[in-house]
């Protein structure tokens, strides 16, 4: 069988470190190189890869995505922070007539990309919904992507279903304890040591609470995914966001 072959960036990481296990272990994938802060780029072309990974940080990994559009290395962006106006970037550098596939995923787990999927569909029938994110205290950014996703995903609803307004408008909030607003959906971010990612979304109606709940106690959790995601950004030109396509969902 011919070997796909896979550059990890970010490869010391916790994520790249778990992903490069991964993909070693799966059956026509190999990884070729593995790039971690201050190694060059120039690694990945010249290991003849054909997929990169990166799982690096907000800050850069959209430098890195630029760089393998313009050497022609499909990539699987698994780095948060990849908003719309980030996303905007990577179709103008990919152009018109892209060969070249970037697939962005904001959460690689079955289960994280169900939660999403069922707050959306749940969404419009409750009059109130926030979502609370709790993660290990050595991730660098909130709200986290999941969280961002899951919000975009249930204002899209509701703006389809026409769902009015959260119905707390007249809430003084002087402090930011109603938490950031995500297209008008409030997000809380919990940092604490013990979690390494989870995720509550909470519906309210008159007389009823629904709470969908994930939790990643562990990050193989992710793995499946990403191998998934490794396999098959080869045959999606053109960007991708969400691995729903690919699993089938
Ligand atoms: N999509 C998903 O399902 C998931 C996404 N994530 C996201 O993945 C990202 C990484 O998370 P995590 O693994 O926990 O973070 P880590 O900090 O453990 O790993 C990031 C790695 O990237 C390295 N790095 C930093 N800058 C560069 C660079 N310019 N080039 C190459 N490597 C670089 C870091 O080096 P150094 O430490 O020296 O700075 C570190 O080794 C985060 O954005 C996180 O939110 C995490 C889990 C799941
Ligand atoms: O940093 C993490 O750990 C995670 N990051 C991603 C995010 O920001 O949503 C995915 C998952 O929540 C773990």
């Amino acid at each position: 069988m011919a070997m796909t072959r896979v550059a990890v960036l970010g490869a010391k990481g916790r994520m790249g470190s778990e992903s490069v296990r991964a993909i070693n272990a799966a059956e026509g994938l190999e990884v070729v190189a593995e790039i971690d802060l201050g190694d060059s780029l120039e690694q990945i072309t010249a290991a003849g890869a054909e997929v990169a990974l990166d799982f690096t940080q907000p800050h850069v990994a959209l430098d890195n995505v630029t760089w393998c559009i313009e050497h022609g290395v499909d990539v699987v962006v698994g780095t948060s922070g990849f908003d719309d106006e980030r996303i905007a970037a990577v179709r103008s550098a990919l152009g018109d007539d892209p060969s070249t596939g970037v697939l962005v995923v904001p959460n690689f787990s079955i289960g994280a990309i169900l939660m999403m999927r069922f707050a959306a569909t749940a969404a419009p029938f409750f009059e109130s919904v926030e979502v609370i994110e709790m993660h290990h205290p050595d991730k660098v950014d909130a709200p986290s992507g999941t969280a961002v996703r899951t919000a975009e995903l249930i204002a899209e609803a509701r703006r389809a279903a026409g769902s009015a307004d959260l119905p707390d408008a007249t809430t003084t909030d002087p402090d930011g304890a109603r938490g950031a607003k995500v297209e008008g959906i409030p997000v809380h971010s919990v940092r604490a040591r013990g979690f390494v990612a989870s995720q509550q979304v909470l519906l309210g109606g008159v007389g009823e609470e629904f709470t969908i709940r994930h939790d990643s106690h562990d990050r193989t959790s992710f793995m499946p995914g990403v191998v998934a995601a490794v396999r098959g950004v080869g045959s999606r030109p053109g960007v991708t966001v969400g691995l729903d396509d690919i699993l089938g969902l």
